[in-house]
């Protein structure tokens, strides 16, 4: 049965509703999957690799191939995913383009860590390279489906973010109350902390001076989390607050980070801005990046302004003040 979405408050554009419907169907099968997990088979079995060298887990595979059999019949043209190498045509006739992570946190589907989906959509261009190879500003619709303790839909269409929770009574997806905007009191950080060594000296630094806490330059305590599911990271933020990173570093194939701008950053990025936040590469915001391929990496800051913005600083600072920042004499310190 395909899922319902029921929206009490504002009404979801004409156009998009069969493809929000057809992701919707799709993220409800995944959930009762996901749900079930061990008993539905081995979802976290490695099938085989992507093209970035990334193992593919068999719910990597069994996401990609459903969503691009439930979008046949909607307004989607152009279809870009994780899991394939090129940008495939759905229908001829679609005026729609869709960039899809079809399953994103795949690292934890063995461990009943939440795990989701990430979506983008702009108007098709002739060809799929010319569509998604445009900068983010193209995009009118992005959002994402997180598969946690709730089945949750994250989606803006550029006035602002909504939620749908996914009702398992009734199967349908019902609009739920969010924050109007990312909330501006956390101190928390999200970052892989065990690739500390391999960081440039701007983000070791501002890293650092949380750590330093109350008695360094930021002058208070700040809290870690690292879930490693882009999603739920995305939501945490979006709930409460604080800030993501996920730069360069110095290891073989980070020099732009790991996380892909095509169909996880920009989609990101735009739910982001529409709830207040900024989303940026450390220095550059995110909407503003031409991809130069499809599968393209950039490193990834993203979360409440202020936070977002104090990054871009400690880039703009010369080496020898950078290290200042250490001291008592810290730019920082209040
Ligand atoms: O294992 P790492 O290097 O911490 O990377 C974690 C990141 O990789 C990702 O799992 C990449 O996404 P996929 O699972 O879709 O490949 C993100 O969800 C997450 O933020
Ligand atoms: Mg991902
Ligand atoms: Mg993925």
């Amino acid at each position: 049965m395909t899922p319902e979405i029921i929206s009490p408050s504002h009404e979801i554009p004409h156009d998009l509703r069969p493809t929000l419907a057809a992701l919707c169907e799709v993220a409800a099968q995944l959930s009762r999957m996901i749900a079930l997990g061990p008993l539905g088979g081995a979802l976290d079995a490695n099938v085989g690799s992507n093209t970035d060298g990334d193992i593919q887990k068999a719910l990597d595979v069994i996401a990609d191939a459903s969503f691009v059999t439930a979008l046949k019949d909607t307004g989607v043209r152009w279809y870009a995913s994780e899991e394939k190498d090129d940008v495939i045509e759905i229908n001829g006739d679609g005026t729609l383009a869709l960039a899809i992570d079809p399953l994103d946190g795949s690292s934890n589907i063995d461990a009943n860590v939440s795990i989701g989906t990430i979506f983008g959509i702009q108007p098709a261009a002739d060809t799929g390279e010319e569509t998604f190879l445009r900068d983010g500003t193209h995009l009118i619709a992005s959002g994402y489906f997180i598969y946690g303790p709730q089945t949750l839909l994250a989606v803006t269409f550029g006035a602002g973010v909504r939620h749908f929770v996914l009702s398992p009574d009734t199967n349908t997806f019902i609009e739920a109350p969010r924050p109007d905007a990312i909330p501006e009191t956390a101190s928390e950080f999200a970052i892989n902390a065990s690739n500390y060594r391999h960081w440039s000296r701007p983000i070791r630094a501002y890293i650092d001076d949380c750590i330093a806490g109350a008695e360094g330059p930021r002058g208070r305590n700040f809290n870690m989390r690292w879930v490693a599911s882009l999603v739920a990271e995305t939501h945490r933020i979006m709930s409460r607050g604080g800030i993501f990173l996920y730069p360069s570093d110095g290891r073989d194939g980070y020099q732009h980070g790991r996380l892909r701008l095509v169909y996880e950053c920009a989609p990101i990025a735009f739910l982001v801005e529409q709830a207040g936040g900024k989303a940026t590469t450390g220095i550059h915001r995110i909407l503003d990046i031409t991809p130069d391929s499809l599968h393209a990496r950039v490193p990834f800051v993203f979360g409440t302004a202020e936070k977002v913005d104090r990054v871009s600083v400690y880039h703009d600072l010369p080496d020898q003040e950078v290290s200042a920042l250490f001291g008592d004499r810290g730019l920082f310190r209040a």
